[in-house]
């Protein structure tokens, strides 16, 4: 079942279109991957679902709410949340509470419950606490918990930047280049995770990743990007044979 759709999009800076009447269709439960060269679109095409930019043209709706003009805010309160390619985290600030932070959009209660710490305030407080603590258990931070997030090592600053994207409990979660600069033991981990999170959190996931062996690994189903335009897409055996993906991206690595 189609859980986002994509139609028509096209996305302009200057002269330059960055992407170009793309159609794309992002099946539920999925991991979807969206590879091309550098400057093909990818960025753009995140930036577009997640409400950071908006198209000149075309439409984009997830499960039914039309998104296309839609705040960063609101896309999120809908159930999309995103990892950066480059981390966007508090340096300053402990694992446990960037989590926290990020998880405060869910607090359910007004100012004067939040002042007096009563009823809504503190049982909104204990789930939000209990709910980070799982996304922590989960993606293995349990050493980190309390450490800042700047002394910590590149591969365990992007699993964080992961673990704060699980806690808005997303429905689609999109992943900007996750792999980026990690060395081949951290890779895997990010793997495993990426695959379990799919998987025993049932999340769609739309992986934007340079390493073509993860690419080829662990998608289900994959679209090539070149200079803006759709190229090609379907299941990573079609798209490794496809002559003009070859061509344009493949052939090059
Ligand atoms: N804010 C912006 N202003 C002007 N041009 C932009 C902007 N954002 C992206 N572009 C241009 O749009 C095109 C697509 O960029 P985008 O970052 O989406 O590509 P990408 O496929 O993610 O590349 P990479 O793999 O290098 O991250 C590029 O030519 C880029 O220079």
């Amino acid at each position: 079942m189609a859980q986002l759709t994509i139609t028509d999009i096209t996305l302009t800076f200057g002269g330059l279109n960055a992407l170009q009447d793309v159609n794309m269709t992002i099946e539920q439960g999925l991991i979807t991957s969206v590879i091309g060269p550098n400057g093909a679109g990818k960025t753009s095409l995140l930036n577009c679902i997640s409400g950071f930019y908006h198209p000149g043209k075309g439409k984009i709706c997830f499960m039914g709410h039309d998104l296309t003009h839609s705040s960063p805010h609101q896309v999120s309160i809908l159930g999309i949340a995103r990892a950066f390619q480059n981390i966007e985290l508090f340096k300053g600030m402990s694992v446990l509470d960037n989590l926290l932070l990020a998880r405060h959009k869910n607090l359910k209660y007004n100012f004067l419950q939040a002042v007096f710490f009563f009823g809504r305030a503190s049982q909104s407080e204990a789930e939000n606490r209990e709910y980070v603590e799982e996304v922590i258990d989960f993606m293995e931070l349990e050493p980190f918990r309390k450490k800042m997030v700047g002394s910590l090592a590149y591969g365990v600053q992007k699993r964080v930047e992961v673990a704060r994207a699980l806690t808005l409990e997303p429905k689609l979660l999109l992943l900007d280049e996750p792999m980026a600069g990690m060395n081949l033991e951290e890779k895997e981990d990010m793997v495993r995770f990426i695959i379990d999170i799919q998987q025993e959190r049932n999340t769609t996931i739309v992986l934007v990743e340079h390493d073509l062996g993860v690419v080829m690994d662990i998608s289900d189903y994959i679209c090539v990007l070149d200079f803006g335009q759709l190229i090609g897409s379907g299941t990573p055996k079609e798209v490794s044979s496809d002559k003009k993906v070859i061509e344009a991206y493949i052939g090059e690595e």
